[in-house]
């Protein structure tokens, strides 16, 4: 029998490792899984040291859940999280469904956890960002320029957090708004009472245009941290902001703009011809294409087939009697 002795400080190590992953959210039968799949590849191919955890909703089909393991991803399933009753016009009528993101800080198996949307991609390593002090909830700041924002006073008078010198804030329009992240990646801490204080606040707060991201930015205002732009190019920064980005040190590229998303890409839309953009869904398109960044199944990982008919057989069995609201598309 081989006797396996790790030594305390690879035990610590071990332990370590164990208490941190990356987290995305997956909805729907529709083409975000290529978004994750995309998404799991990528890390792979910067050599992340830590796992994708998938969360999925009921409504995520088993066939999607078999693709996402047989990437190497960690699949958990979810139940939704709804808002408080609401007439709120969402700035997109499918963010409703992402309030269900809040579930993620139940995941307290893992110490430390990086967010990151299904349409993100990782271009280099940030596996450092773990490293980041305790206490703490880190993002990157948002911008308020694009007509997704046309609902707020921001917008209307043309001020913006990524340049505060353009327009002055008004202060007879009330006070400057606080530092706003965006929720497209983040990193935290799971906790199971920072889990309850969410759900319960969000019990009794009124939803607003973008949804759980404005519920974030309220929950976690007092120990937000901006993080440079690099972590999370939210693309509408390279025509609203550019003296702001530095393309070539970006390592983190959010295809939020809208008619960015890589796999449902026609170019068509605003802003949607410009070179870098082209160049950017390229390189998604590379990664997602590379059969070498596949997972390779190594002799001492679990048996994928064995998963799989886990989740086969779980998500079949529940196929029935899952009832969820159904949101409205995101395509
Ligand atoms: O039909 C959907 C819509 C959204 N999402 C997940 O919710 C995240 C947030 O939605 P989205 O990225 O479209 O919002 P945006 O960042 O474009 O405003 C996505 O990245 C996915 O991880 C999903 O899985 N299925
Ligand atoms: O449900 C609300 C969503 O709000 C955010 O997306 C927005 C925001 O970034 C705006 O500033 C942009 O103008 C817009 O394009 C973009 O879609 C998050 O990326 C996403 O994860 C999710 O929280
Ligand atoms: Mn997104």
């Amino acid at each position: 029998m081989a006797l396996n002795l790790v030594s305390g400080t690879g035990l610590a190590k071990a332990a370590s490792l164990r208490s941190r992953a990356y987290v995305t959210f997956l909805a729907g039968d529709g083409d975000y899984v290529k978004g994750v799949v995309g998404l799991a590849k990528g890390l792979r191919k910067v050599k992340s040291a830590y796992p994708l955890v998938v969360a999925v909703l009921p409504d995520v089909p088993a066939e999607h859940r078999h693709m996402l393991v047989a990437q190497g991803c960690v699949v958990r399933e979810i139940e939704p999280v709804y808002p408080p009753e609401n007439q709120t016009r969402f700035a997109m009528a499918y963010y409703v469904i992402n309030y269900s993101k809040l579930r993620i800080w139940e995941f307290v198996e893992y110490h430390k956890m990086i967010y990151l949307d299904g349409d993100i991609q990782v271009f280099r390593n940030i596996d450092h960002l773990f490293d980041l002090p305790d206490g703490a909830f880190y993002a990157v700041m948002d911008c308020f320029c694009e007509r997704t924002w046309a609902h707020t006073p921001q917008y209307n008078i043309g001020y913006c957090q990524q340049c505060p010198g353009r327009v002055q804030w008004d202060s007879e329009l009330g006070p400057k708004p606080a530092l706003y992240f965006n929720a497209g990646m983040f990193v935290y801490e799971p906790s199971l009472s920072t889990y309850d204080d969410l759900l319960n606040k969000l019990k009794i707060t009124p939803t607003t245009p973008f949804a759980e991201q404005d519920f974030l930015n309220m929950f976690f205002r007092d120990i937000y941290k901006p993080i440079p732009p690099i972590y999370n190019l939210v693309l509408a920064m390279l025509w609203r902001h550019p003296e702001n980005i530095e393309l070539d040190k970006v390592k983190v590229v959010h295809y939020c703009a809208a008619g960015s998303k890589p796999w449902r890409f026609t170019g068509k839309e605003e802003n949607m011809d410009r070179e870098d953009i082209k160049m950017l869904v390229k390189k998604w398109w590379d990664i997602y294409n590379d059969k070498s960044l596949d997972y390779k199944r190594t002799n001492n990982s679990s048996p994928i087939e064995g998963e799989t008919d886990k989740f086969t057989a779980a998500a079949l069995s529940e196929a029935g009697v899952v009832h969820f609201i159904a949101a409205p598309s995101a395509a």
